[in-house]
């Protein structure tokens, strides 16, 4: 990533206004040079702007107010720069990078915070005044044309209609591409009322969920120590209310780690589920950076097995290292491919086998902001194939009554049903669907017909990670 680009010109140099004053508060150019850079670089927000606070010496309500701009513009994009095309009168593609990128940030204030509209817009002037001196006069005619309508009023004015063309509405009304969309709409089974539910949902900050690992914490204790509360459906869920998790002695200290609440119920639904025979194999074919691999090493220490975490990535493959210290854990930096090839990958050997697949990510959009509008469709040929091979590869290594369990960020049905149908069909094994439903906590909402599971930011409040358990004959 090209995140470190950001400051190829000193802070000082760019807010100093005429006689030396100041120009642009520090919050907003922080977050002017993070959506630059991740519209500019391809940088990710998650990397880059903790960077450029920690550069800028940004704390609290500063870093909040920064991290609130950069997060935001990012996540309401389409929406934005639909808006400022109309109040321009020109594509904004057309317009200069670094002035669109400022009047992507001054829209956004306009439209979606509290922040009065003359500061929007004279904080925006002055930024533009640093970054493109001559759009001074052009970015305040715009501004002010946004500042005409509020965000409701704009979209009855821009999108079409939801009656002839909804996935054309919704994906104007809630800033994502069309064909994010409508994938969405068919992995709801074309319910557009919950499409849109989802999508509303996605443009909303994330909570930090925090894993208490099994016989190192308890979630209920650990929620008391962090002050948070204990989730709703995993048994080691803790939701944190703010804070940085990573200064958390519990986290330091490796009794718990940061997860999303479903990744968490994916990874205990394979280590919950009935299998006879021995059991003390477990696989995890693309473990990195190790979320799950810490999850499922704490499990096995407990039930005497012994966790192989595959991960083709060098770099990452020593996260998974970092994530599993001190765990039964064996960390291969190769890939998880090879099974049947690499001697300690062997056939018919492991008794459960995670596939955490390589995805498109569109079901943890709530937290990366930017890659809605960086996937691409031509994304899922690549991946698709991929994720079929390293299926086919679980099934290979699984031995016969052993379980494979395939998981996805994504709800894609391609990268889900389709992939998990064709991987079976084309690996030779005979391969039975386990009912997932009964692998996750009882009690549990909105987990449809079975056999799989898809979980929902909107009905759950995870990411949308999908579950297919596999038994192999
Ligand atoms: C969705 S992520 C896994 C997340 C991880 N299970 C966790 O919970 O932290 C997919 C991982 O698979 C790795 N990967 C991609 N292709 C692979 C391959 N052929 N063999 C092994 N790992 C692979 C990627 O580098 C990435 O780290």
């Amino acid at each position: 990533m090209a995140g470190g680009r950001w400051s190829a010109r000193s802070g000082a140099d760019r807010r100093a206004g005429r006689g030396g004053r100041p120009a642009v508060d520090r919050p907003r150019q922080a977050a002017y040079e993070a959506v630059a850079a991740v519209n500019r670089d391809d940088a990710f927000a998650n990397l880059v702007l903790p960077a450029i606070l920690r550069e800028e010496g940004l704390v609290g309500r500063d870093a909040a107010f920064a991290t609130e701009l950069t997060y935001g513009t990012l996540r309401h994009l389409g929406t934005l720069d639909a808006i400022l095309t109309a109040a321009a009168g020109r594509e904004v593609q057309r317009i200069d990078p670094p002035v669109r990128d400022a009047l992507r940030l001054g829209a956004y204030q306009l439209l979606h915070t509290r922040v009065p509209a003359h500061a929007a817009v004279s904080s925006t002037v002055d930024l533009v005044r640093t970054v493109g001196p001559g759009a001074t006069g052009f970015a305040n005619a715009v501004l002010r044309e946004v500042a005409g309508r509020d965000v409701d009023a704009w979209v009855q004015r821009l999108a079409p209609s939801m009656e002839t063309d909804p996935i054309g509405y919704l994906s104007l009304a809630y800033s994502h591409p069309q064909w994010v969309v409508r994938a969405f709409a068919e992995a709801l089974g074309g319910d557009l009322g919950e499409t849109t539910r989802l999508l509303i949902e996605d443009n909303e900050r994330p909570p930090v969920h925090l894993c208490a690992r099994p016989g190192l914490a308890d979630a209920v204790e650990l929620a008391d120590e962090v002050g948070g509360a204990p989730g709703a459906f995993s048994p080691y869920a803790v939701y944190l209310s703010g804070g940085a998790p990573g200064d958390l002695p519990a986290v330091a200290d490796g009794r718990a780690h940061v997860q999303d609440e479903g990744s968490q119920l994916v990874a205990a639904a394979l280590a919950a589920a009935p299998l006879e025979g021995p059991d003390g194999r477990w696989l995890d074919l693309c473990a990195g950076p190790g979320g799950k691999a810490g999850l499922l090493g704490a499990l096995a220490a407990q039930r005497d097995a012994r966790l192989t975490a595959v991960e083709v990535a060098e770099h990452r493959a020593r996260l998974v290292a970092q994530a599993t210290r001190g765990l039964p854990v064996t960390v291969l930096n190769t890939d998880g491919r090879t099974v049947g090839q690499d001697p300690k990958l062997p056939e018919e050997h492991f008794d459960r086998v995670l596939v955490d697949a390589p995805c498109t990510g569109l079901g943890s959009l709530r937290r990366r902001p930017e890659s809605r509008w960086r996937r691409q469709p031509s994304d899922l040929a690549a991946l698709t194939r991929l994720q079929r091979e390293l299926l086919g590869a679980a099934l290979r290594a699984v031995r016969p009554g052993g379980l494979v369990a395939y998981v996805t960020c994504s709800p894609h049905t391609v990268e889900t049903h389709v992939t998990v149908t064709e991987a079976a069909r084309r690996s030779g094994v005979p391969v039975d669907f386990v009912d997932a439903r009964p692998l996750l906590p009882a009690g549990m909402p909105g987990l449809g017909e079975g056999p799989t599971v898809q979980l929902w930011p909107h009905r759950h409040g995870t990411d949308a990670m999908f579950l297919a358990v596999l038994r192999r004959g």
